[in-house]
């Protein structure tokens, strides 16, 4: 990162208020009479209410509009382990990111631990305030137990954003990237290095789109995941492959895609040059990607290149998952979100890049025009009819496969 992008981001964060988030306040609270009602006695009516009903918190408090946005800091970004605290500006982000694209009130909540039945049941105890719950940054293998007893726990959506707000964005992208390489997804031959929580979570979406198992070599530090494979763990097995590739270069050789998403410059000049023609290059880690942008093109002109950055065409990034996704989950109290709503949301986003781009989003990234194509192929965080747009999709896909509470606006 730049020296002077380095210090704008410090002195962002502590000026002119330490942070990026504060709390307001949503009613009167001028007078003897306002202060009755907020608090003692007028506040034992909504207590008394919940107490016989739970769903009246809905009604009564701000739990439908609030989602906790938790983390134990485990895997930040991809600067790792950094612990708990030290997640916090991210959380902070995301927070800042669910009020700012889709109105929703978050808590960012950083809990201290390496034990995942401590973090589940600290999670599990604090969640009947939320309306829903976001796992942030919490490493593989312990975020997919993580969630799937946190689901089983609670009624209503947990979501493990570097899981599937990644698979959901990665998978938009790349049914209109394969559109613009001219190939079919049921053909493409995809490498995914890092088989974490958002590689494992994406090839499995990739899989219910129509990717094929037997296409995909997932790699990790140790090399391609494969069958023989004896360090593998219970999820990266499912992806083990038949293969005597054992490297990331020997795995790139005649790839269609390249999904990364593990840490920064590891994917080679040569190895891209190895990869089929249009190769496709997700090169998703944060901060920094697998390989530079400007080393791509200038290594392939026929590069269809995508980072997880704002400064860069293509931002693959969750920012344009959790917020609109969650927006649809809240507006129709959602128990879960599921696979119906992910693939709900992948598709309204793959549509979306395909129509003209309105003038607030030239104005916004300071261009003249754009259009679908190399540059463009995913819509752009601040494109306003994502809140219009995923939402709707999302509320429907949740009434139709039940996990809707209610209607949208009931
Ligand atoms: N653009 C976006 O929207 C998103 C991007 N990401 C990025 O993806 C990356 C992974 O995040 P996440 O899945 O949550 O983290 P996890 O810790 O769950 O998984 C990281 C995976 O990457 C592997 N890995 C790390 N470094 C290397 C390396 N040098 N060579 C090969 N494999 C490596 C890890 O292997 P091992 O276990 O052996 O260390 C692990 O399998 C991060 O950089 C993150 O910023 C994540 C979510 C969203
Ligand atoms: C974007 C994001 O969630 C990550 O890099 O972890
Ligand atoms: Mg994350």
């Amino acid at each position: 990162m730049p020296t002077d992008l380095k210090q704008a981001a410090l002195d962002y964060h502590a000026n002119p208020k330490p942070g990026k988030i504060a709390i307001e306040i949503t009613k009167p609270t001028a007078t003897q009479r306002d202060l009755s009602l907020a608090y003692t006695p007028g506040v034992a009516e909504p207590v008394r209410a919940i107490q016989l009903d739970r769903e009246l918190a809905y009604r009564y408090t701000a739990k439908g509009n609030l989602v906790a946005v938790i983390t134990n800091g485990t895997a930040v970004l991809g600067l790792g382990d950094t612990g708990a605290l030290a997640g916090k500006p991210v959380m902070e982000g995301k927070v800042v990111l669910f009020k700012a694209f889709a109105g929703i009130d978050a808590f960012d909540i950083e809990v201290d631990t390496h034990d995942p039945d401590i973090f589940i049941d600290t999670v599990a105890r604090i969640a009947s305030g939320f309306g829903g719950i976001n796992l942030e940054d919490i490493a593989a293998p312990h975020c997919f137990r993580i969630e799937r007893e946190l689901r089983e726990r609670l009624d209503i959506p947990v979501f493990h954003d570097d899981q599937h707000g990644t698979a959901v964005i990665i998978s938009a992208g790349l049914i209109n990237a394969l559109r613009i390489a001219g190939k079919r997804i049921e053909d493409a031959r995809i490498v995914c290095l890092g088989a974490g929580a958002a590689g494992l979570a994406s090839m499995h979406l990739l899989t219910t789109l129509g990717a094929r198992r037997e296409h995909i070599l997932m790699v990790d530090r140790q090399g391609v995941i494969r069958a023989d494979d004896q360090h593998a763990n219970e999820y990266q097995r499912i992806f083990a492959a038949h293969t005597d590739r054992h490297t990331l270069a020997e795995a790139c050789v005649g790839a269609d895609v390249f999904v990364g998403v593990s840490g920064p410059n590891l994917l080679t000049a040569e190895m891209l040059s190895s990869m089929a023609e249009n190769p496709i290059v997700f090169a998703l880690a944060n901060p920094d990607p697998e390989i530079d942008p400007s080393l791509a093109l200038a290594t392939r002109s026929d590069v269809i290149m995508a980072t997880g950055r704002t400064d860069y065409p293509n931002q693959i990034n969750n920012v344009l998952g959790f917020p609109y996704i969650f927006r649809g989950a809240l507006d129709v109290h959602a128990r879960s979100i599921n696979d119906a709503m992910l693939t709900a949301a992948v598709h309204a986003l793959a549509d979306l890049a395909h129509q003209p781009v309105p003038d607030s989003v030239l104005k916004a990234y300071g261009l003249d025009a754009l259009s679908f194509g190399r540059d463009y192929f995913i819509p752009k965080p601040f494109d306003p009819r994502l809140i219009d747009v995923v939402p709707a999709a999302i509320a429907r896909a949740a009434a139709d496969s039940g996990a809707a509470r209610t209607a949208p606006g009931a």
